[in-house]
């Protein structure tokens, strides 16, 4: 039985990830960690993970760029292996958790949708197909209550063309106080927010006289529960320290 922590247990995210895990015979969640600690399900919540006295095989983490430090620390000390899925975290951020990953597994990826990381293939095939000569930009949509912008994803996106490239690319991400024609070697990446969209990423090559356009769209949050759930599984197999994604959970299926 793999037991589940759940960091942002109480958010869009935590709900759907409550729910499948509960139709699992083989995984449980134990404990529950958010900012908003009312018990909602049938497993005790905690504002601070440090506060639960029992262990779990795995964290899944679903919550606020805010959470990273406290939840590596209990992590570390704990030798808990985490699944990060949250978003919007600065470099620094980024570099604790890769300094992390030296002690425990630490899995991250910006989008668990297995249809992204098909894209992300799709796009180094077509970047280093087109190479030089087309024009890169990415837009990506989503609901009204998102709180970082661009998405985890579209940086996911940005970063599998610009590894392609023939050239290192300088991402954009606004363009509006420009007065200049576009230079070469950038890559656009545009946000919208609106509603109850899920999630929507394009990535147009805009060439002369032709255009490619790479779209995925996430019709529920379904997509990324499902990812998150395999990925802690494929963690609680796998308990070597190191940065893990979701390419390591695709190749061990
Ligand atoms: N990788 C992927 O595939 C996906 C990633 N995400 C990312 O996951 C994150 C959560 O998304 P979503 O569920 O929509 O967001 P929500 O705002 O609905 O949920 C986040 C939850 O985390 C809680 N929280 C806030 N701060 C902390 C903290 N310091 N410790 C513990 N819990 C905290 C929030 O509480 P309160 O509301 O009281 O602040 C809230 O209950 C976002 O970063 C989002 O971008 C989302 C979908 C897919
Ligand atoms: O906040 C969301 O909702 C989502 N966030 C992730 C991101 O920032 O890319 C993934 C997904 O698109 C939904």
């Amino acid at each position: 039985m793999l037991k589940i922590g759940l960091c942002g247990c109480n958010g869009r995210m935590g709900k759907v990830i409550t729910d499948i895990v509960s139709k699992k015979e083989n995984m449980k969640i134990v404990a529950g960690f958010d900012a908003y600690t009312e018990k909602l399900s049938d497993y005790p919540v905690y504002a601070d993970p440090h506060e639960f006295t029992g262990a779990c095989d795995v964290i899944i983490d679903f919550s606020n760029a805010n959470s990273l430090e406290m939840l590596l620390d209990y992590c570390k000390k704990t030798k808990t292996p985490v699944v990060i899925c949250t978003t919007g975290h600065s470099k620094e951020q980024l570099a604790e958790m890769r300094a992390a990953s030296a002690e425990i597994p630490v899995f991250r990826s910006g989008n668990m949708s297995i249809g992204i990381n098909l894209m992300m293939d799709l796009l180094r095939k077509a970047a280093s197909v087109l190479g030089d000569g087309y024009d890169v930009e990415i837009t990506e949509k989503h609901h009204n209550q998102k709180l970082d912008a661009p998405s985890g994803t579209a940086l996911m996106l940005a970063d599998a063309v610009n590894e392609a490239l023939p050239y290192d690319a300088e991402y954009v991400y606004d363009r509006h106080e420009r007065r200049m024609k576009r230079p070469e070697h950038e890559i656009g990446i545009h946000t919208v927010r609106g509603g109850t969209i899920v999630g929507e990423h394009e990535v147009l090559f805009a060439g002369r006289d032709e255009l490619i356009e790479i779209r995925h769209v996430a019709l529920s949050r379904e997509v990324f529960a499902v990812g998150a759930v395999d990925a802690a599984a494929f963690l609680g197999a796998h308990t070597q320290p190191g940065m893990y994604d979701m390419s390591d959970v695709i190749a061990a299926k």
